[in-house]
């Protein structure tokens, strides 16, 4: 559809001269970090406020951990709606100038996101609020599908493998929904998260539900303590393979990256692109997990607004890295 009917843009996929050099293969990023709000979320997000706006919708409110709240606050001045952002009280200070830049109300509450969205529940009852989920909706989901037809149009065949993050598991169901769609759901996807905010690699070895005790990640962005039901269901229908780093892997990530691409990204992002720099993709190859010759493979550089220099210098002296 034309670009003016939705808020999210078609992205860059980048062929990455250095991630190629260190999978041995092909490697495309899918550059949402360039993505207005910042993230991959204004897919989702943009498609639900859209709907909600068409039903008479006044005033948005959105729990996050900090991405699906800036596309929100995007939405909701792009519709001329006001809305207000509920994020847990160790919010990035990038994120909540960027909201307060956005026109939003913020709020801070909670120790983690499943706190900040219990307050976003209660003030979605006043009349004509409506609550943005952040990752368990199926408009949120039907609206990141959209990136899955852009990765069709741009290769036409399907790339060996996919890697993405995993936090409230929105961007997972969203994806699997778009392979479905254009006839890639044997494309195998490696889904990564942080341990601490590994919500989603707990539900597949249980085979159930789990909700984590705490999110003990510096990758706040995936702090879900419990993934959405759609997430673990994806598992009996693709190809799916759960994975974990540790934040140290995932920070250093981010700064290979941005040393690579000359491009910033936050923790949660690292965790994807941590798939190949930490050797896992390669370790997942020799385990026959993945095929030993994959024909190229897609990173989701999800990307995320609570990283700034500042900050990731912070990140990796509180890691004890140099
Ligand atoms: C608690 O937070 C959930 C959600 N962040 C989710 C997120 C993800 C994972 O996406 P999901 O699996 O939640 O759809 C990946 N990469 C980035 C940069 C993200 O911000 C939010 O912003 O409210």
């Amino acid at each position: 559809c034309a670009q003016g009917e939705h808020f999210h843009l078609v992205t860059p996929l980048l062929e990455s001269w250095a991630l190629s050099q260190v999978v041995g293969t092909t490697v495309f990023l899918k550059c949402e970090n360039v993505q207005p709000a910042g993230s991959f979320k204004i897919r989702g997000i943009g498609h639900f406020c859209q709907e909600m706006a068409k039903k008479g919708c006044r005033h948005l409110v959105c729990s996050s951990g900090g991405n699906a709240g800036v596309a929100a606050a995007y939405c909701a001045r792009k519709l001329g709606i006001p809305a207000t952002i509920v994020l847990p009280e160790g919010a990035s200070q990038s994120v909540v100038r960027r909201l307060q830049g956005e026109g939003a109300e913020v709020q801070l509450t909670g120790k983690v996101w499943d706190e900040a969205n219990l307050r976003a529940q209660e003030l979605a009852k006043r009349d004509g609020w409506v609550a943005v989920p952040p990752f368990d909706h199926p408009l949120v989901w039907e609206g990141h599908t959209s990136l899955v037809r852009e990765l069709k149009a741009a290769l036409g065949t399907p790339p060996g493998a996919l890697v993405l993050a995993v936090g409230g598991g929105g961007l997972l169901a969203g994806v699997s929904a778009g392979l479905a769609e254009v006839g890639w759901q044997h494309v195998p996807i490696v889904a990564m998260e942080t341990r601490g905010a590994h919500s989603f690699n707990a539900a597949v070895e249980a085979g159930r539900l789990v909700t984590l005790p705490n999110i003990t990640s510096v990758a706040k962005c995936l702090g879900a303590k419990t993934v959405a039901a759609r997430a673990l269901e994806c598992m009996q229908e693709f190809e799916i393979i759960s994975e974990m780093v540790e934040d140290r892997e995932a920070v250093n990530a981010v700064q290979r990256f941005l040393d690579d691409e000359r491009m910033l990204v936050e923790p949660a992002c690292g965790a994807a692109l941590a798939a190949v720099y930490s050797g896992l993709l390669g370790r997942l190859q020799a385990e026959g997990r993945l095929s030993p010759a994959l024909a190229s493979i897609v990173v989701i550089v999800c990307g995320g607004n609570s990283i700034d220099s500042r900050e990731l210098q912070a990140l990796k002296a509180q890691l004890g890295q140099s």
